[in-house]
């Protein structure tokens, strides 16, 4: 079962009290515990949407720091099929990779890739986006699929209600997730696995507390928020934030679904998010972009032709501690995969280490200094 024991709760509590006098501050440092080990939050996840962190192996995320990887129901149930990973020994077994495991429930995607769908209270009618067939998921197939992958956290089937929504669709989807939220715990079977709820509620804050209340009196061992980053301004995400993060059991923990960049992730650190996944990582370093603590820099651009420093002289990772941006772009232009990897490399390792030193930050007391100066040199 997934517990959490939030450390040094009083020196947040300390923290808390300090930081009440000038702004609020609900950042915690915890750890999840989960049948493939202990892992402590706050935490960045990769993302290996097709049962790989696209051009890293499980030997280099390990290096790196990864403690939790995501995956994608939607894309493994339409390929290879999640009964054929299930005969495969599982997801873990079948990608090689003996650290914690969440997937997604595939309502996201399928709102989001599959080509226009149809949506009832039985679920969602898609077509698939590889080969074009009709395909339905619904909160009993979403789950047996993820009882079949393994994963140690798996998600409710839920919409990620689109921006903008009007207030009508929004209380309408947003009671809809909750009663599959409901269907999803019934179909729940395997023991051992974590299911977390999400909420919604679109950007109404009314919705956002109505969703979170309905999902808390069911009971779930960790909460998920979705329907964030899906192209509102940030204000309006950290509006969301503060009124469903305190609605939350403090225990418990908190995963802000798909954010984000270092400056989101050190806000919701701060209103007491614990879990964070993005694809932007892997992405931008597929077209040549490195993540820095001063924002991104570009090594593909001439500038860096001659620069035979590497991306960032104080990172720690493979491509920093053995390359140079001069090398890195000469690949990135030749178009060389050992480019695309040790950018991405490089960006994994960059918001592995960040959520790191947030975690440290927290247990010295020292979160809302550190959020201030990172802010301050970090352009977004
Ligand atoms: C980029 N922004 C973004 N907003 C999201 C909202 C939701 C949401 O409301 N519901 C669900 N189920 N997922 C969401 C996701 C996908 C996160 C993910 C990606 C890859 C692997 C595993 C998990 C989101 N991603
Ligand atoms: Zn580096």
């Amino acid at each position: 079962m997934l517990t959490c024991a939030f450390a040094g709760q009083k020196k947040v509590l300390a923290a808390y009290e300090e930081a009440v006098k000038c702004g609020y501050s609900g950042a915690r440092a915890g750890r999840l515990h989960t049948p493939h080990g202990v892992f402590d939050t706050p935490m960045f996840m990769p993302v290996g949407t097709q049962a790989t962190v696209k051009a890293v192996s499980p030997r280099e995320l390990k290096e790196m720091g990864a403690q939790i990887i995501l995956s994608n129901t939607y894309h493994l149930y339409l390929r290879p099929g999640t009964e054929l990973v299930a005969e495969a020994g599982g997801l873990h077994r079948f990608m090689d990779w003996d650290g914690g495991i969440l997937t997604d429930s595939g309502g996201f995607q399928v709102f989001s890739l599959g080509p226009l769908r149809k949506i009832t209270e039985e679920g969602a009618a898609f077509r698939s986006h590889i080969d074009g067939s009709t395909q339905f998921l619904s909160p009993e197939i979403a789950i047996k699929a993820q009882m079949n992958l393994g994963a140690d956290i798996i998600m409710a089937f839920d919409e990620c209600i689109p921006y903008p929504a009007e207030y009508q669709y929004a209380k309408l989807s947003t009671e809809r997730t909750t009663r599959w939220a409901e269907r999803s715990q019934k179909a729940h079977t395997r023991s051992g696995q974590a299911l977390f709820a999400i909420v919604q509620g679109g950007m109404y804050q009314d919705l956002r507390r109505v969703s979170a209340n309905d999902l808390v009196s069911l009971d779930f061992p960790g909460y998920g928020i979705g329907g964030l980053s899906v192209g509102e301004p940030k204000p309006v995400m950290y509006e969301m934030l503060e009124q469903t993060v305190p609605l939350l059991p403090e225990n418990k923990p908190r995963y802000l679904m798909g954010v984000g960049t270092p400056d989101c992730l050190v806000e919701a650190v701060r209103y007491g998010i614990d879990m964070f996944d993005c694809v932007f990582p892997t992405r931008v370093a597929r077209n040549g972009t490195a993540m820095t603590k001063s924002g991104r820099l570009v090594v593909k651009n001439a500038a860096y032709a001659k620069d035979f420093l590497p991306i960032d002289e104080n990172c720690g990772c493979y491509a920093c501690q053995n390359f140079s941006r001069a090398y890195i772009r000469h690949l990135l232009k030749a178009d060389e995969i050992f480019g695309l990897r040790l950018t991405t490399i490089h960006n994994l390792y960059f918001l592995l280490d960040f959520t790191k030193k947030m975690r440290q930050a927290i247990l010295e007391d020292r979160f809302l200094s550190f959020r201030e100066e990172f802010l301050a040199q970090y352009c977004k």
